[in-house]
Parts: C-alpha cells; structure tokens; sequence
C-alpha cells in the first residue's frame, strides 16, 4: 500500500527537470529510477542539484531503452516537438507506465487528460496519459475562469516571463546580454498558448508574450470587457469564491508582484481594477513559470494519478 512511486525523469537538464529532481527528493511517497541529460550523462546527481542525495547518475537512454526502466511514471520534461518519440517507445513496449509531458506537444489532443488540477481536476481518475499545461497558460486560465461567464469579446493578456521560461537551449530569449534593460517583445498573435487557452476556456483570448531580465516568474496582465457592470466587492468576492478551497491559489488585493512569487507554488490573482462604467476589468496573475507553471502542476497530477492526497510533497 505504503510501497515507493518510481518516476523517470526524460530531459532533467532542463530547468524543470531540476525542479522536479528537488521537489522528488523531498516527497515522502515518489523515488527517482532515472533521470536523463545527453549534456550531463554519467555526472551524479548530487553534484548538480544539491537537494538530491543519493548515487544516482544521469543517463542518456535510447527512445526504445526507456520503457524497460522500470519507472512507475515518466515524465517528459524535453522541448517542444521532441515528445512523440519517446510516447511511441512506450506504445510499441505496450508499457503501462504513467506518461506526463511537460511539453505543448498534446495539448490539444483529446486522448491526453489536460492536467490543470484547479480546473480539470474530475476528469482525472485512471487517466494514465497526462499534458500539463505550461507557464502562461495556467496563469491565464486561472486569472479568466471566474469570469468566463460575463465576458464579452475577446480578452487581451499581456504577459511578461523570466528568461528561464525559455529553456536552456541558447536563443535571443534566454541571453542575458541582449535581455539586459530590456523587454523582447515575442509571438505576439498565434502562440501556443493563445490557442491553449482559447480552446481551453471556450473563448477568444488574444495573448501578446513578453522575456524581461529576471531569472523566474511570469506577470500576466488581462484586460476583461464585461457583458454588465459589476462593482470591485462582486468582482473579489467572484475570485474569493472561486478559489476559496484551493491552496495554491492566492486571491490577493493589490497587483501581485513577480518578484514575491519567486520560488512559491502557487498563483497569486489580485488588482481588480474596473473603469468607470464597470464594464471593464484588469487582473493581474503572477506564478513561478518553473513551479505552478510546471514542476509544481506536475507534481499535483502524479499526486491525483497514484490516490495520493493532491498536495503531498508540495510546500506552502
Ligand atoms: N521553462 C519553463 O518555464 C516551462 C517549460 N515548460 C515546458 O517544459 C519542457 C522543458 O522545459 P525546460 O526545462 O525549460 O527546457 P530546457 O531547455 O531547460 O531543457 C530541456 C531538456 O531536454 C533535453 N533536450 C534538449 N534537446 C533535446 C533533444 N533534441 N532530444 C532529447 N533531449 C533534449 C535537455 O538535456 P540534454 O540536452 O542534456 O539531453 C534538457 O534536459 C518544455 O517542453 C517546455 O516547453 C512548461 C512550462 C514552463
Ligand atoms: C519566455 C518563453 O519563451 N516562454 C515559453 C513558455 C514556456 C512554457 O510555458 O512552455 P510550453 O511551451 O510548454 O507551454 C514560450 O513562450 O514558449
């Protein structure tokens, strides 16, 4: 009843590989089997994530060698497009390993569970292939959900990401001298998670990205056109309703500030501000890109995938 979880790792490089190495190595139910790095093969873990202690070295197997590793759940934490591969390995193995990706890469495809516990949650039991949604997307969807039914027309969200939302793969957006006093606008129609989170929500959502300086954490400020007035008590006491049984997300007052969230698992919402008319509203959503954004939300979907309560290992 009580035996360990085993969860490989595939891509735990990455910057949320190693967040999910730390938050593996304080849960009291999951252990790691393996972790693969091409870059870091063969290198011990300890040496590069100081909360893991154990002998465990990185490995880089082949696609078809994963499924014989034994691992309860794998989690797929590569780049975008880089998925597929390894979920065949483990169709043709005909394994019934958990499989999680971290990745856009079956977002939209109705044979995965979309796994944004907060909302998605019911849909979970017995569902053994899991996407997790990425960084802005959850922040939108959690920041829109408690208005979805008084929208009207589309909502426009203006989000600035820490580098790290980037990856480690060198681009403009991960390079800190060109970030340097700046803000690199990107993908400013048709990203990924524009379409995510229209799709998701049922809605029109018109996202405009943004990398800043800063290491981690992501601000998503959205603009919301109301199909009646509301006064600002109707619109918090909506979010305070809303979310008042989930832990990890934070009603707050004031615009939250990305530099507070840092590190911290789980959303803040807050500086609900109308226009005169009360017909149009600004929110502002902040979030650890790294944790709720990923390694957290993962965590919580293995949490629900093994019967364990959904916070199990996850500080608040
Ligand atoms: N960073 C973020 O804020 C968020 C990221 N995500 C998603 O999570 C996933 C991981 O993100 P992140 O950790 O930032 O990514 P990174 O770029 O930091 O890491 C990617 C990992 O994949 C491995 N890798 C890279 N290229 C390949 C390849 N061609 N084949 C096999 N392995 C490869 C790398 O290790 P090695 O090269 O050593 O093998 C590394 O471990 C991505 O899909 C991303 O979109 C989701 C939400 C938020
Ligand atoms: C700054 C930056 O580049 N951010 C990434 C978002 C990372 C993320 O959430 O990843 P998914 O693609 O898995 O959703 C981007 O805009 O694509």
């Amino acid at each position: 009843m009580n035996d360990p979880v085993s969860l490989g790792i595939v891509g735990a490089r990455g910057h949320v590989g190693a967040e999910l190495i730390r938050l593996v190595a304080a849960h009291p139910r999951f252990e790691l089997a393996f972790v693969s790095s091409r870059a870091l093969d063969g290198q011990r873990v300890a040496d590069h994530n100081p909360d893991y202690r154990g002998e465990l070295r990185y490995t880089s197997p082949g696609y078809d060698e994963l499924p014989r590793l034994g691992a309860d759940a794998v989690v797929l934490a590569l780049p975008n497009g880089k998925a597929a591969r390894c979920v065949e390995a483990f169709d043709n193995a005909g394994s019934d390993a958990l499989l999680i990706d971290l990745s856009a890469d079956y977002r939209f495809d109705p044979g995965w569970y979309y796994g944004l516990p907060e909302l998605t949650r019911e849909a979970h039991p017995g569902q053994r292939r899991i996407s997790n949604p990425g960084c802005y997307a959850t922040a939108m969807q959690l920041a829109l959900a408690p208005m979805l039914d008084v929208l009207d027309g589309p909502v426009q969200c203006f989000g600035v990401s820490g580098h790290s939302g980037a990856g480690t793969t060198p681009s403009d957006r991960n390079d800190p001298d060109k970030l340097r006093d700046n803000l690199m606008p990107y993908a400013l129609t048709g990203h990924v998670h524009e379409r995510e989170v229209s799709a998701r929500l049922g809605h029109p959502v018109e996202f405009m990205p943004h990398v800043a300086p800063h290491f981690r954490g992501i601000t998503v400020t959205a603009n919301l056109h109301l199909s009646r007035p509301f006064t600002r008590d109707a619109v918090v006491e909506r979010y305070r309703q809303r979310y008042a049984d989930e832990p990890l997300v934070q009603v707050v007052d004031e615009a939250p500030w990305v530099s507070a969230i840092a590190g911290r698992h789980h959303v803040e919402i807050g500086g609900f501000t109308l226009s005169a008319d009360g017909r149009r509203l600004v929110v502002v959503a902040t979030e650890d890109n790294l944790l709720k954004g990923a390694a957290t939300q993962a965590l919580q979907n293995l949490n629900l995938a093994f019967g364990l309560p959904e916070l199990t290992g996850i500080p608040l």
